[in-house]
């Protein structure tokens, strides 16, 4: 079973790979020491076979809640924080122990949502990474559930990997999960097909991707999983989303799982962190001939297109461009602050003063997107 995209994951160099709270627990919910080195052996023979390796890793809610007596994955935003305060302590300690068996040195980054949204801490967290991987330690990266408030949460750690194989520039992302691939229905819910290969949308048309996973203990089920293998594949990188109970075999010849082949040209830092992970300021409204212009003709967007603006922005903010049924179709940094746009919505740059002839949002500032 092997395909070019099995091929280039075997090849990768610098890999992130990803696991689930379900695969790192016992079925009482706390941390499974022998799930976790064996998983652990598998990354220190990447390591030792030449590539560069970044965990991220779930499982700090899920590793807190037998030291704190709490029985299953609690709802509300205060004792998850509580419990990941404690587990996430657990964990870094038991991947440090783990890790120390190969005598390599790991790096706890706990992630927030600011760190990408933020042109300049997503910076700083490239240059954190790259300081990682050169002073030779595997990064273990988790969000910053402890502090991560209800609002600005990634939410689930598969789209933090996606964000983070970008961010570091990673030529392979593992996902690892308790289930052994994509199947077009969940297998829990009764027959379904396995899929081995994804070469473009597709092959992913119609599969039914449940949000919710079989432990209670992890989120975003396999609908997460998916929406980012395609963010990663679609921007350059191939993925390959296994069990982790195959991980030695997932990381040696990638001949198990289902294989995400990278689709789209690999965007640069800028483009992919505006694409993808900046925090919108606002919201403008886009005819159909702006939006064919942005989307198909790549132009600038100029104020003749527009139709409606929301939000409170100002002038080299990133904003949202939205169709006429409300569906955002690219990003960009917008060039006039919130208050100017309404007098100039709608009107072409020969009506418009000399000092506002300009476009809204310049084509280099301005990338089209699709919602995964
Ligand atoms: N189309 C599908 N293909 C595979 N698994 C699916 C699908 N839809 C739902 N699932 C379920 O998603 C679960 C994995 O999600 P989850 O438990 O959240 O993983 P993790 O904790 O590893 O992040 C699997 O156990 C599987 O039952
Ligand atoms: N950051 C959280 C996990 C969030 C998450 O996405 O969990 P999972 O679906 O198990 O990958 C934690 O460490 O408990």
């Amino acid at each position: 079973m092997t395909s070019p995209t099995r091929e280039a994951l075997i090849g990768a160099s610098r890999i992130v790979v990803k696991v689930g709270s379900s695969s790192l627990t016992t079925a009482e919910g706390g941390l499974d020491p022998a799930r976790l080195d064996a998983l652990v052996d598998a990354l220190a023979a990447r390591r030792a076979a030449g590539s560069q390796v970044v965990l991220v890793s779930s499982g700090a809610i899920a590793a807190g809640l037998a030291p704190l007596g709490i029985p299953r994955r609690p709802r509300d935003l205060a004792t998850q924080q509580a419990a990941a305060s404690v587990g996430q302590l657990a964990l870094a300690h038991a991947y440090a122990a783990s890790f120390g068996r190969y005598a390599l040195t790991v790096g706890q980054v706990l992630l927030t949502a600011d760190d990408v949204v933020r042109r300049s801490h997503y910076r700083n967290a490239q240059r954190t990474f790259s300081k990682l991987l050169a002073l030779d330690t595997v990064p273990v990266v988790n969000e910053n559930d402890t502090v991560a408030t209800e609002e600005i949460r990634f939410g689930d750690n598969d789209r933090l990997a996606a964000l983070v194989a970008h961010l570091v520039g990673a030529d392979g992302l593992f996902l690892l999960s308790d289930v052994d691939a994509l199947y077009d229905g969940d297998p829990r819910r009764g027959a379904a097909n396995k899929i081995e290969e994804v070469t473009g949308d597709s092959d992913v048309d119609g599969v039914k991707a449940g949000t919710q996973g079989a432990s209670g203990l992890g989120t975003g089920g396999m609908a997460s999983k998916l929406a980012a293998a395609r963010l990663a594949s679609s921007a350059g990188i191939p993925v390959l989303l296994a069990a982790a109970a195959d991980v030695p075999r997932a990381l040696t010849c990638a001949d198990v799982g289902t294989a995400f082949a990278a689709t789209g040209t690999r965007l640069s830092a800028r483009r992919f962190w505006l694409g993808h992970a900046a925090g919108a300021a606002g919201r403008l409204w886009l005819d159909d001939g702006a939006v064919a212009a942005v989307v198909h003709r790549r132009r600038s967007l100029l104020s003749a297109g527009i139709t409606a603006v929301d939000g409170e922005f100002d002038a080299g903010d990133v904003v949202e461009l939205l169709n006429l049924s409300g569906a955002v179709v690219a990003r960009g940094v917008v060039a006039f602050d919130a208050v100017e746009l309404p007098a100039l919505i709608g009107r072409s740059s020969h009506e418009l003063p000399a000092e506002q002839r300009r476009e809204v949002v310049h084509a280099d500032d301005l990338v089209p997107i699709r919602t995964f």
